[in-house]
Order: C-alpha cells, then structure tokens, then sequence
C-alpha cells in the first residue's frame, strides 16, 4: 500500500479543553474519506486539528513532507463589498481555470459579492478541488447547494477530476486525496471512497 498523505495516531483535539478522540485514521493518495456523526461530536475540530486551527491535545499528526492543504471552512468567509470577480478570485488563488465545471462558467465571470450563498460556496469548493493542494479538506461542503449543485461537487469529487498530470503529461496520477465532513448520509455514499463514524 502506498504512504499515507496524512496520518493521524491517538489525537485528541479542541480548544484548550478536549472535544474530539483518541481517534486514529490515515488519508491515501487517491482516497476521498468522509467524516460523519452527531451534531457537536468535534468533526469539524478534527479538520481544524489537521488544518493548524485547534489545539493538538494528545497524540499526533504525520503529513506527508511538503504536503499543501487546501481547508474549506463550513462556514467561506465573505466580505459584503469585494469587487472582483470569480474568475479573478481563481487566478489570485493560483486555480486553474480549465476543466471548470460548465455551470461555474458564468458564475465564475459575475463579482463575488454579487452570488447566492450556493453559488459563493461551489465557487469556494472548487477553489480548493482546482488548487495546487494535496490534500482537501472540506466542511460540509453541500452547505447551500441544491440537488443539481450537490451532484455536480459529487462529480467534481470523482477520482479522474481529483488526479494530476505528471510533468510529461502523458499520465494521470491519483496522488491527492480529500477529506470531508457532512451530515448528508447520501452525499457520503455517493462521494466518498470510504466513510468514518466520529463517536
Ligand atoms: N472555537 C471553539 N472554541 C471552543 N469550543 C468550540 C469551538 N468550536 C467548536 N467548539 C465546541 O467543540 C465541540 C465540537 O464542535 P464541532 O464544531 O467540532 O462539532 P461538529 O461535529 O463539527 O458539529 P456539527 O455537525 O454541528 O457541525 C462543540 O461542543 C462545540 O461547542
């Protein structure tokens, strides 16, 4: 089997005060794993734990050396005034514009401030899916989206789109991965490789 892109062993995380574990669990290349459980059950503090953004309480965090984490809060931060526009968004993020799902096409061309909360978050989401990370970490990422937008972000979850060329070109390597929190059981199953229960 190949090297884990992330490795978690014996973490317990929170804010000063524990809220999640001990909980193991690795991350392989090519793996998009979903996190799942009840309301306030520390999903969203293990991403955060992951991300640098809460408190490593006890056990550890192995990345792979050099990997670069792409983190999509539950909530995309929005300021009400930023006049530019999707596209610019992108290139600022250093995202690639090709492969763009047709239905963020013309989103992508109107200002920020000017979308719909669904709009905004697929635009976000498919920052960090498009973006140089490799590993993705997600949370809730249907938050806003209807049915359509959800199948598309399933779509854009699929093994082919999350692989990258190597430098010739020539091949397609499965070597990124994502990690994802949600409470939708049926996006879970439809988008992930494999699924963990957070007690
Ligand atoms: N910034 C914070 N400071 C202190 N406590 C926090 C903070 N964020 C979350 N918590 C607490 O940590 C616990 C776990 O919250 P977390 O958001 O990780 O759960 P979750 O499983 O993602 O929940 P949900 O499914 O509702 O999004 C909760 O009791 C919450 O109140």
């Amino acid at each position: 089997m190949s090297t884990p892109l992330l490795r978690v062993e014996g973490l317990v995380a929170g804010y000063g005060r524990p809220v999640v574990g001990p909980l193991s669990l690795d991350v392989f290349p090519g793996e998009v794993v979903g996190l799942w459980g009840a309301n306030g059950c520390g999903k969203s503090t293990l991403l955060n734990a992951i991300a640098d953004r809460a408190d490593l309480l006890a056990g550890r965090i192995l990345r792979m050396p050099g990997l670069v984490i792409a983190y999509q809060a539950q909530q995309p931060i929005r300021l009400p005034s930023m006049p530019v526009t999707g596209r610019e968004l992108l290139r600022f993020t250093g995202t690639s514009l090709q492969e763009m799902p047709a239905a963020l096409q013309a989103v992508s061309r109107q200002r920020i401030d000017r979308l719909s909360g669904g709009q905004y978050q697929l635009l976000c989401v498919w920052a960090a899916i498009a973006g140089r990370a490799d590993l993705i970490l997600l949370d809730e990422p249907t938050n806003n989206l209807d049915p359509e937008r959800e199948a598309l972000l399933t779509e854009m979850l699929t093994p082919s789109r999350l692989a990258r060329r190597d430098t010739s070109g020539a091949r397609l390597l499965p070597d990124r991965g994502v990690l994802l929190v949600s409470h939708e059981r049926r996006f879970l199953e439809d988008a992930c490789s494999r699924m963990i229960e957070i007690a």
